[in-house]
């Protein structure tokens, strides 16, 4: 099977604390994977460093075979990387539609080009019914949409999605995990960091569990939350299953 993403002996110290410690995985092309762990355990400080927003102290990232660790993030979304934030930001003057034209010019300078793969995006994430409404008339759920349809619009093969779940109902969460599963169905690899181990189980295919900054296993969802060292660092030590 093809990894679009190779990490390899990954490490980011900062003054005092080793956030991301020797972590090593691989993603395979059009598949989902969740990166999970404890508070703290350096989920965000990893997707950081695969996104090009921090360098390693030490380690690698290839993706596709290329070393992008010490790309800056717009070379890296060029690369055929996208990122969503766990804080949705739209820009509140601009319609959804256009919106999601700002992750096209990552690409293109043609406004009538950026417009047709923003509007194919808000159709993937079903939101192409409110394209022309303003943002501020959003729900949570489609505000969350609208961030990952401005990231589809970049073209990405691998799409980083920081906490997408957070906040939604158990309803619109198993909206957002529909729309995920489309995405793979159609080739798109995913990495996600998500709390919610009811929704990892649904939608991932693959979890890698970072506890302390070091990756303490990997496996299916049903191997990994059967895995003592796992359920010792989300419950403390002394857990015996
Ligand atoms: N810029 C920074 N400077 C110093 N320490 C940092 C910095 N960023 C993160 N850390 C520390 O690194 C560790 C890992 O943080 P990180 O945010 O990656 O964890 P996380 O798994 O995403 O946690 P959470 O689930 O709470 O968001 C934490 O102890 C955090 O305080």
């Amino acid at each position: 099977m093809t990894a679009l993403l190779e990490v390899k002996n990954l490490t980011r110290a900062f003054v005092g604390l080793v956030a991301v410690n020797d972590v090593s995985f691989s993603l395979q092309a059009g598949r989902i994977t969740a990166l999970i762990g404890p508070n703290g355990a350096g989920k965000t400080t990893c997707f950081n460093l695969v996104a090009g927003a921090l360098r390693p102290t030490a380690g690698q990232v290839l993706f596709e075979g290329r070393s992008l660790e010490r790309e800056p993030p717009e070379a890296v979304c060029r690369m055929g990387i996208a990122r969503t934030f766990q804080i949705v930001r739209p820009m509140t003057d601009m319609s959804v539609l256009e919106n999601a034209m700002v992750g096209a010019f990552s690409w293109t300078t043609n406004v009538k080009e950026a417009r047709e793969k923003a509007y194919e995006s808000l159709e993937n994430v079903g939101l192409a019914g409110k394209a022309n409404a303003r943002t501020d008339q959003l729900t949570l759920p489609d505000r969350k949409m609208l961030e990952m349809a401005k990231a589809l619009s970049t073209r990405p093969k691998l799409l980083l999605l920081d906490e997408v779940m957070a906040g939604l109902r158990p309803t619109e969460a198993a909206g957002v995990v529909g729309v995920l599963h489309r995405l793979a169905e159609g080739g798109l690899t995913i990495l996600l960091v998500e709390h919610v181990m009811r929704i990892v189980m649904e939608v991932a295919s693959t979890v890698v569990v970072l506890h302390h900054g070091a990756k303490i296993a990997e496996g299916k969802p049903s191997e990994v939350v059967a895995n003592p060292a796992v359920l010792e660092s989300y419950l403390g030590a002394g857990f015996h299953a």
